[in-house]
């Protein structure tokens, strides 16, 4: 799929639409000057006049008892050809529609519920008959009352299948001012219009074509608002002319934090951008319009249509010329990190199905390395890494520098003028016939294992690392170990080629694998790259314990040496939906590779599960962690997002962890994280913790894990309260086991347990759960 063009879309003014009177004239006209698409109201004020009319007789004859005047007689009139604003035509392929917004879809009346469903019925099947299928939703009067709103508007979603409905907000309240000091008020919960969001998509399911449309904010609103907003399906992004600022020559432009949300947005959604749609830029008033008028000579911006020999305005085209070139300098102000660049772009070049992408085929399950062979691509793919194969070779270094200063490997330090020819490693050039030639039998050969060198880019380094210290590289000897027989074919063509036989490839899988020649065993540096995105995901505490009887294990090196595995609380509602879609609950207990667009953590912090240090010295490859996490955001948890971190040796480290969780290299590209998902997402209000349970369990043929939550909020309650209600058992909401976990603040600074009879208890609460995922390894494991 090729790179989606952001495409720019105009709102007219109904003034505009009405002087104009031809929708198509208009709609044609505004796409030549540039738009892509225009927003045009579906039926126009006499249709209101007359609904409303219709809609008060209907009630008066309800008062009156006539004939047929019970609710259940209610048919609101269809629009007739004068009380609409699009007509058939090539135009309505870019016609967006919008939907009256005078009607009153969440009141609690249920007439008048009743009447607005049926005047949007009858405007969506007008809109169907068209073939316009995007149509925008004014967002509900009454909050009180969403769930009346959201339960016709599911009844509509479930009528009209092939028509989408894009909800318009605002991605942030607006601060209000204080009419008494002209201040403004900070807003008290930037993440209000996301909520509002949130509730209607949950009751109606996460249904696909149920979309948000966002309007660009007064104010800087906060980063994390933006982020929540760019999971979301954000079908169109509203830009009022009002948030422009005329530049120092009169042009249009956008303030600094609205250029850079709209960059964000563009970048992070390049697989399906939203439209870019412009409105208030045809209104005479306009203050930029007046300003350039004023003071530029040059007018041929203005757009004008000559209807009935009158001119009219259709609008200031500097605006549109302005996001155009936003959407062209997108690349030169970069938003994304290093790895969803490399993702995206790989993803926008692989040509996948715009309908794949949405569907749970592109829910990738994580690579197993060991029970399948990988392919020449992916093996490409991990190549480009290059940040990873630096720290490679600096962990090389560092670890064989530690080990040639061993006096037992003295021998191995500097040939004179060695490095000269030896260690070109594109094209080595070893004197010897073979590896022992030469070498007189009581130097111990340094002796090096590399488990796993798909095509060969860690001997590469490795050959790096050697030159660079100057060893005598026929006192080296390297063993490589690779299992898939494909791979191998390029991999000893590689030895042949460019490193002259020098090392050792054995085509097999380590964990059965025996030393077949002295060389092949008390490997002194073991060099291993079997790392999943959740660390030990690919097996790797496996494959290297079974190496450990090869090596001396008080003193042999490890790289890596050893690794961490993470979790923290995701939200991802486009994952949510495509496992929803497949109609199949095992999906919800298998684990993924999430597409990197799709997914954020709802903790600022990840938390630290378990870690596997190599040698391991015992076989035991279970694991489980118990640990807890604050959320101070409200959101709604679909998964958990797994991540790791390696020392490949003293100090180096490397991980996917997106915020850093040590000091890691920030451009590392290999490791998406690992997603495990939530049958039932949890709802999260602000600050609460959250308890996280994973597992590691094995089988003599597989490996799984297992995952579950709960939520808990801290009461604050008096002291007596607490003993009366735990006492007596009468609540089943505070933490029974958690008795134990009830604490006292004051206790807990050493006060004595006498004088706290009127202190307060915070007392923990446990406010959701979720069932254990994939029992015994039953949906998801990976093959030993
Ligand atoms: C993640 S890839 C890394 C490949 C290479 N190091 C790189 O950076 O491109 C893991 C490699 O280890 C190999 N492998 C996995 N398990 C193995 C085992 N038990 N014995 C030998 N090779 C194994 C796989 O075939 C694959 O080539």
């Amino acid at each position: 799929m090729e790179p989606q063009i952001v495409r720019i879309g105009i709102k007219p003014l109904p003034l505009t639409s009405a002087l104009v009177k031809s929708d198509r004239l208009l709609v044609q006209t505004l796409t030549k000057n540039g738009y892509s698409c225009v927003l045009l109201a579906i039926t126009n004020p006499r249709y209101r006049e007359n609904c409303k009319s219709y809609f008060q007789s209907f009630k008066d004859s309800i008062k009156e008892g006539g004939f047929g005047a019970v609710p259940g007689g209610l048919k609101v009139p269809f629009p007739r050809s004068n009380e609409v604003n699009i007509f058939t035509g090539p135009h309505t392929g870019t016609t967006i529609g919008m939907l009256s917004p005078w009607i009153e879809l969440g009141a609690n009346d249920p007439l008048i519920n009743e009447f607005s469903l049926q005047v949007l019925s009858n405007e969506i099947a007008y809109a169907q008959f068209l073939g316009v299928r995007k149509l925008l939703l004014a967002p509900p009067k009454d909050l009180n009352h969403l769930a009346v709103f959201t339960n016709s508007l599911n009844s509509i979603l479930h009528k009209f299948s092939d028509i989408e409905i894009s909800i318009s907000l605002p991605i942030c309240e607006d601060p209000q001012t204080n009419p008494a000091t002209g201040e403004l008020i900070p807003i008290i919960d930037p993440l209000s219009t996301w909520d509002m969001w949130n509730t209607i998509r949950i009751h109606c399911n996460y249904h696909r074509n149920l979309t948000v449309s966002l309007a660009s904010p007064k104010q800087n609103i906060p980063e994390h608002v933006v982020n929540r907003w760019l999971l979301e399906p954000i079908r169109f992004y509203l830009i009022s002319s009002s948030r422009f600022i005329p530049n120092s020559k009169g042009y249009p432009v956008l303030n600094k934090y609205n250029q850079l949300i709209i960059w964000k947005i563009i970048q992070k959604k390049v697989l399906d951008p939203p439209i870019l749609l412009l409105h208030g830029v045809d209104k005479e008033s306009d203050l930029i319009a007046n300003l350039r008028n004023s003071s530029l000579e040059d007018k041929s911006s203005q757009a004008y249509l000559s209807v009935d020999g009158n001119k009219v305005y259709l609008g200031d085209l500097s605006f549109l010329e302005y996001l155009k070139y936003l959407i062209k300098s997108s690349p030169s102000h970069n938003q994304l990190l290093p790895i969803e660049e490399f993702t995206l772009k790989n993803l926008a070049m692989a040509n996948l199905d715009r309908s794949e992408l949405r569907s749970i085929k592109s829910l990738q399950t994580p690579l197993q390395p060991l029970s399948e062979n990988l392919n020449n691509a992916t093996y490409k793919v991990f190549e480009q890494d290059q940040a990873k194969y630096e720290c490679y070779e600096r962990a090389m270094i560092s670890s064989l520098m530690d080990l040639i200063n061993l006096p037992r490997f003295q021998h191995v330090r500097n040939l004179p003028n060695f490095g000269a020819t030896a260690f070109n490693t594109s094209s080595l050039t070893v004197t010897e016939k073979g590896p022992e030639a030469n070498v007189q039998q009581f130097f111990e050969y340094l002796k090096i294992l590399v488990i796993g060198p798909g095509r060969g880019p860690l001997i590469e380094r490795l050959f790096a690392a050697i030159k660079f210290l100057n060893l005598d590289l026929d006192k080296v000897h390297i063993t490589a170990i690779e299992k898939s027989p494909t791979v191998m074919v390029y991999l000893s063509q590689r030895n042949q080629d460019f490193w002259n036989g020098k090392v050792d490839v054995v085509n097999a899988d380590v964990r059965s694998w025996k030393p077949q020649v002295p060389t092949q065993s008390g490997f002194h540096l073991v060099i291993s790259e079997l790392l999943g995105s959740f660390g030990c995901n690919e097996l790797s505490p496996e494959c290297l314990y079974s190496v450990e009887q090869y090596c001396d294990p008080d003193n042999s090196i490890f790289i890596p040496k050893e690794y961490t595995s993470f979790v923290a609380p995701a939200i991802s509602p486009s994952i949510y939906t495509k496992l929803l879609e497949s109609n199949d609950l095992s999906k919800f207990h298998a684990c993924y590779v999430p597409l990197c667009d799709e997914y954020d953590t709802l903790s600022s912090k990840y938390s630290k599960l378990w870690t596997f240090q190599h040698p391991l010295r015992n076989g035991n490859m279970k694991r489980q962690a118990h640990t807890t996490l604050h959320c101070h955001r409200k959101g709604t948890i679909h998964g958990l997002l797994g991540f790791f971190q390696a020392e490949l040796y003293n100090g180096i480290i490397i991980s996917n962890c997106p915020t850093g969780s040590g000091p890691s290299p920030h451009n590392l590209v290999s490791w998406l994280p690992f997603f495990m998902p939530l049958e039932q997402p949890m709802q999260l209000t602000d600050d609460q913790e959250l308890a996280i349970f994973v597992k590691r369990d094995t089988a003599p043929d597989r490996v799984w894990y297992e995952w579950s939550l709960e939520s808990y909020i801290y009461l604050a309650l008096p002291s007596e309260t607490t003993i009366s209600r735990s006492s007596n058992n009468s609540s089943s909401v505070i933490d029974q086991p958690g008795r134990l976990s009830m604490f006292s603040s004051t206790e807990q600074n050493g006060t004595s347990r006498s004088s706290l009879e009127t202190e307060e208890y915070q007392v923990r609460v446990r406010t959701g759960t979720t069932r254990i995922h994939n029992t015994n390894g039953m949906f998801h494991s990976m093959k030993l």
